[in-house]
């Protein structure tokens, strides 16, 4: 099992990474995002043994890296796949996922598996992103590494790749039954794919959970903001129920770190609906056509903005006026008043 404890790194008299704790399960997946610049890549590095860490200690049972011992990535039994794919141009696809392996056998069930029998004596320059990706990720497994530092594997892939691809690293890593990291810039990635998401901010792990308690309980309004569309509703929160009253109507609320009184409610776009109303609470301020959908920022009477998403048959135009209702009945977390 990798265990991190009280990881840091420095690059001189800067902390990029400060006190990192975590625990991976046996097959677990776990998604690291947070802004540019926040430290995720250092902590890739620093697991892989690529560069020395400040103070803690990373643990894999077979071997523990300190500050005062540490271990080459090769003694670390990691796997690393990373963006721009790394292949060995000059070797077939065969070659790259069997390249050192005494026994080729993994590596011919590895590409069978990703569905690349097809290009087993091609070189990387003739296959697609995707393709590549896919050989990256079956050297990889093929080598049975103790664990897999992934860095934004599919960053260079388009939209639609992205999408199928993500499940099939997915369905790999659990076939594999090896636990691994994965940064990526994308939030709806990271809340999918991953078993835990953990959200970094300065080299601080600002909340490590599952993605339904990081999305719907986020643990600051930092993550609340990161992980999707966030509007925060004034309202009043009632200690006996927890409910919080507000301009757009009552709802359940899950108080964060004990607010109470005066308050903020956290509503997602699909948490709010709206009707076309000239006696409403509200005004179009902008809306975006998303195809199956509109998107619209509404500017409540008392200057709140509210971000909601609707269906694209309800056409409504900035200065229109609007009635904002919650319609959902599932909890909304609530932060103190600012
Ligand atoms: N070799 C280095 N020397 C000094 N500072 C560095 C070095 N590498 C990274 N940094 C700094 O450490 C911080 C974290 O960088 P890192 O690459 O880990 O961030 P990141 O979260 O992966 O960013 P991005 O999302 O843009 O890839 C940044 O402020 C960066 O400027």
């Amino acid at each position: 099992m990798l265990k991190v404890n009280n990881l840091s790194v420095n690059y001189g008299d800067t902390d990029v990474v400060s006190n990192l704790n975590l625990e991976l399960a046996k097959d677990e997946i776990l998604m690291l995002v947070g802004p540019t610049g926040c430290g995720k890549t250092t902590i890739l590095q620093a697991l892989a043994g690529l560069i020395p860490i400040s103070s803690g200690d990373i643990n894999l049972g077979q071997w523990r890296a300190t500050p005062e011992k540490q271990i080459p990535p090769e003694k670390r039994h990691v796997g690393m796949v990373f963006q721009d794919f790394a292949l060995f141009p000059h070797l077939t696809v065969e070659q790259n996922v069997a390249f050192r392996l005494a026994d080729k056998q993994p590596a011919d069930h590895w590409i069978t598996l990703l569905g690349l029998d097809a290009f087993r004596q091609v070189k990387p320059s003739t296959l697609s992103g995707g393709q590549k990706q896919r050989v990256a990720l079956a050297r990889t497994l093929a080598h049975k590494p103790a664990f897999i530092l992934l860095d934004e594997p599919l960053s260079n892939l388009d939209a639609a790749l992205k999408d199928s691809l993500r499940w099939e690293i997915r369905d790999a890593l659990k076939t594999a039954g090896v636990p691994a990291i994965w940064v990526t810039h994308d939030q709806e990635e990271a809340l999918s794919v991953g078993d835990r998401v953990g959200i970094l901010k300065n080299g601080k792990l600002e909340q490590l959970d599952t993605p339904e308690t990081c999305f719907c309980e986020p643990a600051s309004r930092f993550v609340a903001r990161f992980l999707g569309e966030a509007s925060f509703l004034p309202g009043e929160l009632n200690p006996s129920d927890n409910s919080v009253k507000t301009a757009l109507g009552t709802a359940p609320g899950i108080p964060v770190n004990n607010a109470t009184g005066s308050v903020d409610l956290l509503v997602r776009p699909d948490d709010v609906s709206l009707i076309l109303d000239d006696t409403g609470n509200g005004e179009i301020d902008w809306v975006r056509y998303e195809g199956c959908a509109r998107f619209y920022a509404v500017k409540l009477d008392d200057g709140t903005l509210v971000k909601i998403r609707a269906s694209h048959e309800n056409k409504a135009e900035p200065g229109d006026r609007v009635k904002l209702v919650i319609t959902t009945t599932h909890p909304l977390a609530v932060f103190q008043r600012q």
